[in-house]
């Protein structure tokens, strides 16, 4: 569903390929930490984005058109600039997940991906073994950091999924997991937005820049001015006229 009040918008984001796309720089040159919020409709997209971006749980959404949120967090004492994808429910159909275009142009945009579903929703609990391998086809040669949030944890007595089940796939996936009432709880939401901007800033980080920075500090030979060549020579020249004078 879409957001209706208080939060601000970006209509588009960049295509990928394109300058914008390509760069991990954000407004006023902060690294930028793009993330997709996907999973099946109706399981808490829209609530999830809104409650990490506002801490408020407003309960009253619009279906979802898919809209880009931004905000700034602190990770490990640099402030990084975050850009939230919300996107519209996918559908399951007999052969399989149906993810249009403009979802899969999300996923490649995005460098974590947050897969949601609902305890209290079997269905989109069985489409995240797919999601998460149509992910990572779409980032293929690259494992995109991904958590599976398991949300409507106070909707216990209607669950039709354990979220132990949830633990269980995820380890299997290889994601964190999650489990979240984005309704009642706000640190929960924090924290799974938050390992992710962790796990993205570390794989952002050049591998090379401890061991640039390591060889910047192992000091130079120093190249020999003009000055002292000049004496050396002088000083090689005169023995030279010396051994000579002497023969
Ligand atoms: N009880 C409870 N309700 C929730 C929770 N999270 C979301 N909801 C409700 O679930 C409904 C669907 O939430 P949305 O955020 O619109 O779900 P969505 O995944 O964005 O839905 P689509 O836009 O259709 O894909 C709304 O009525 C929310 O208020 C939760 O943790 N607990």
């Amino acid at each position: 569903m879409r957001l209706i009040q208080n939060m601000c918008t970006i209509a588009e984001y960049p295509a990928p390929g394109s300058a914008a796309a390509a760069g991990c720089l954000g407004a006023a040159g902060r690294r930028l930490v793009k993330i997709a919020v996907v999973g099946a409709s109706g399981v808490g997209k829209t609530a999830l984005v809104v409650r990490f971006l506002t801490k408020r749980f407003i309960g009253d959404y619009e279906r979802n058109a898919g809209n880009l949120y931004t905000r700034q967090v602190q990770i490990e004492g640099e402030t990084l600039a975050i850009q939230v994808q919300d996107t519209p429910g996918i559908q399951i159909h007999e052969n399989g997940l149906s993810c249009n275009e403009q979802l899969n142009r999300c996923i490649r945009w995005a460098d974590a991906v947050v897969i949601v579903f609902s305890i209290t929703d079997h269905k989109s609990y069985e489409l995240i073994g797919q999601l998460h391998q149509h992910v990572q086809q779409l980032h293929l040669g690259t494992r995109l950091p991904v958590v599976v949030v398991a949300n409507k944890a106070d909707l216990l007595h209607i669950k039709q999924v354990d979220p132990q089940l949830g633990l269980q796939l995820a380890g299997v996936l290889g994601c964190s997991f999650y489990e979240v009432s984005v309704s009642e709880n706000y640190n929960d939401v924090y924290n799974a937005f938050h390992i992710l901007c962790k796990e993205v800033s570390h794989k952002q980080q050049p591998s090379g820049t401890p061991e640039r920075r390591r060889t910047s500090l192992i000091p130079r030979p120093k190249s020999p001015n003009m000055q002292d060549l000049k004496r050396r020579f002088k000083q090689a020249l005169s023995a030279k006229v010396r051994t000579v004078t002497s023969v």
